[in-house]
């Protein structure tokens, strides 16, 4: 129940009109259903022209319906129960269509909150947080959560069918009807099981869920390293165990569901023997009112199995949407909090950006990954960030673009001291080129457009050309050659080319490179190196790497060791020997 609840507040909390317009919907469709039932005794007792005298609401109905002028011949009532019907039938088409699109647009809105909420969220969360977990909660578990939404709705327009019947049947006999009431209580009661074993299946489908989507994303991206060692068949098995494991989940639950409606179908239908046993026999029931009752009972059956069913369902989802609120409060208490428009211009400047005092540590680690680092970058100079595997340095750059903030310590842009509410109008005057470039699945042209929607051909030339990438100019499709995954289509060399055209297209203030020449031969490096050098001047740049080609040119040479500045200075003071500055 708590869980129907819950939904029930979702729907409300996204728009209260359509709320109201539901139920206002699904309570007009059950008074049809009502006045439909109870037309059909006077229909029935002109039909045996019993003549028997009516009472309660047939006597308030048949009244009302005098009063309007409709006779009470057979064809009056025929045409009467004809029109109620098709009444019914439009608020039911009306109800169904503006209940789907009511829980389509909710779901939409859920997986929108969702996406943006992961997106908002800080980069050492993002970092942390397992991919897979969250592509299986963005798309199967918002589905499940929309398969416990339609059957909340569902189980509402169950509940408000059955609650229609009971007052028809109750007005036929209130005796028979306290009896019904009593044993469907008692019915629904010794149920309740199985509701909490579909809580604890839909618990461990959601667990093989993401396992499953682990497993076929960790699959594919490793499809090579997979190749290489010959690891298919061990591939294929673990993917096997999974969907093995995912479907007698399933299966499981099919089960319960299959169970659930057959010790329902058969104790419900005992009743409504027990009833028209107890209707004819005991309370001498006209046969105009039995046989509505049989009518009653009949309808009534079925959706109180499907109330069993839909509780189960709505049970079997709640995993879904624990884990939805747990992803909620997660990244609400890890989101940027950021005062910023995005609007708003770039944070920029014209002396220096100063690191005071910086320490930061990972989560879930013991030790600081960098330990009091003071260092100056001057304006429109370039400086190298040099030192072992592990010492720090791109750490370092993710605290100079804002991606990480240091846990004690100040980073200034010129006398701006970086802050939350700055942090975004920074970023956009950075660019930053890693070692594993990212690319979409597109275009080179939509690649670069990433970079500045509104750069031009000539614009997107120009960068190319800047970062020694005009290869792309003689490939058969240009501008318009897919990249494949990632990118995979390109060498790694033309991927940093492209990568470095995209950062000079966003026209930066600060351009870090982080081991951005990696993957380069000699002699693209040399090129890559002659353009910083034509930027020398205009443009801040941090490289970072162990290449000293790359390096040794640059203005001021940083050196970290184990987290800590070991050295910064000038090249030659540092190296022992000159560098063209
Ligand atoms: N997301 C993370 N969570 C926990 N520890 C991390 C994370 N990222 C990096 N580290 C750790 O922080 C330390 C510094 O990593 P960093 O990537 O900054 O080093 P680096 O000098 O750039 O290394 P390399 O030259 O190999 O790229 C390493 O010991 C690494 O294991």
């Amino acid at each position: 129940m708590g869980a129907i609840l819950t939904y029930l507040r979702i729907m409300w909390q996204f728009s209260p009109p359509r709320t109201v317009l539901f139920f206002t919907l699904l309570i007009l469709s059950s008074v049809t259903e009502g006045v439909g039932l109870i037309l059909l005794v006077p229909l029935l007792g002109v039909l045996q022209d019993t003549g028997s005298p009516l009472s309660g609401p047939v006597a308030h109905l048949v009244s009302a319906l005098k009063s309007l002028g409709l006779p009470l011949t057979l064809t009056g009532l025929l045409g009467a129960f004809l029109a109620v019907t098709v009444v019914r039938a439009a608020i039911q088409y009306s109800q169904t269509i503006v209940s789907e699109h009511f829980r389509l647009t909710l779901l939409d809105a859920l997986r929108a909150k969702s996406f943006d909420a992961v997106v908002a969220a800080q980069w050492q969360w993002i970092a942390n947080s397992k991919r897979s977990d969250l592509s299986n909660l963005l798309i199967t578990e918002i589905d499940q959560i929309g398969s416990g939404l339609f059957f909340s709705i569902r189980f509402l327009v169950s509940t408000l069918s059955i609650l229609a019947y009971t007052l028809v049947a109750f007005s036929l006999s209130p005796g028979l009807t306290a009896i019904a009431i009593i044993l469907g209580a008692v019915l629904l009661f010794t149920m309740r099981g199985q509701h909490e074993r579909a809580q604890r299946l839909g618990r461990i489908t959601s667990d093989a869920n993401k396992h499953v989507q682990q497993v076929i994303e960790e699959g594919l991206a490793g499809l090579k390293l997979t190749k290489i060692l010959g690891n298919e068949d061990r591939h294929s098995q673990l993917m096997l165990d999974i969907r093995t494991t995912l479907r007698d989940r399933t299966l499981g639950f099919v089960k319960l569901n299959a169970a659930t409606g057959f010790t329902f179908q058969i104790l419900v239908a005992t009743c409504v023997v027990l009833f028209l046993y107890l209707g004819a026999q005991t309370f001498a029931l006209p046969i105009a009112t039995l046989l509505v009752l049989i009518v009653i009972f009949a309808r009534l059956a079925p959706q109180l199995r499907h109330i069993q069913t839909h509780i189960n369902q709505i049970s079997f989802s709640q995993a879904a949407f624990n884990n939805f609120n747990a992803l909620m409060a997660s990244t609400a208490r890890s989101s940027e909090t950021v005062v910023d428009e995005p609007q708003s211009p770039p944070l920029s400047f014209g002396r220096a950006i100063s690191l005071r005092g910086v320490t930061f540590r990972y989560e879930g680690r013991k030790a600081s990954v960098l330990n009091d680092i003071t260092i100056t970058i001057p304006f429109q100079k370039t400086t190298a960030i040099m030192g072992a595997s592990g010492s720090g340095k791109s750490t370092l750059a993710d605290i100079i673009t804002g991606l990480l903030s240091a846990d004690t310590g100040d980073l200034y842009i010129d006398d701006v001291l970086l802050t939350p509410d700055n942090r975004l109008a920074w970023r956009r005057s950075v660019a930053y080129v890693a070692q594993d470039v990212f690319m979409f699945h597109d275009t080179i042209r939509q690649n670069l457009l990433w970079a500045d929607a509104a750069a031009t051909d000539d614009d997107i030339r120009v960068a190319l050309q800047k970062a020694s990438a005009d290869f792309v100019f003689n490939l058969p499709d240009g501008l318009d050659t897919i990249v494949g995954d990632s990118g995979m289509r390109l060498s790694g060399g033309e991927r940093q080319r492209i990568a470095l055209a995209r950062a000079m297209l966003q026209k930066p203030l600060l351009l870090i490179l982080d081991e951005a020449t990696s993957a380069l031969d000699v002699e693209n490096e040399a090129r890559i190196r002659r353009t910083l050098d034509t930027l020398h001047g205009d443009l801040t740049v941090i490289v970072i790497g162990h290449r000293l080609p790359t390096l040794e040119n640059a203005d001021q040479l940083i050196v970290l060791e184990k987290g800590q500045v070991k050295s910064a200075g000038q090249w030659h003071d540092i190296m022992g020997q000159p560098n063209k500055h």
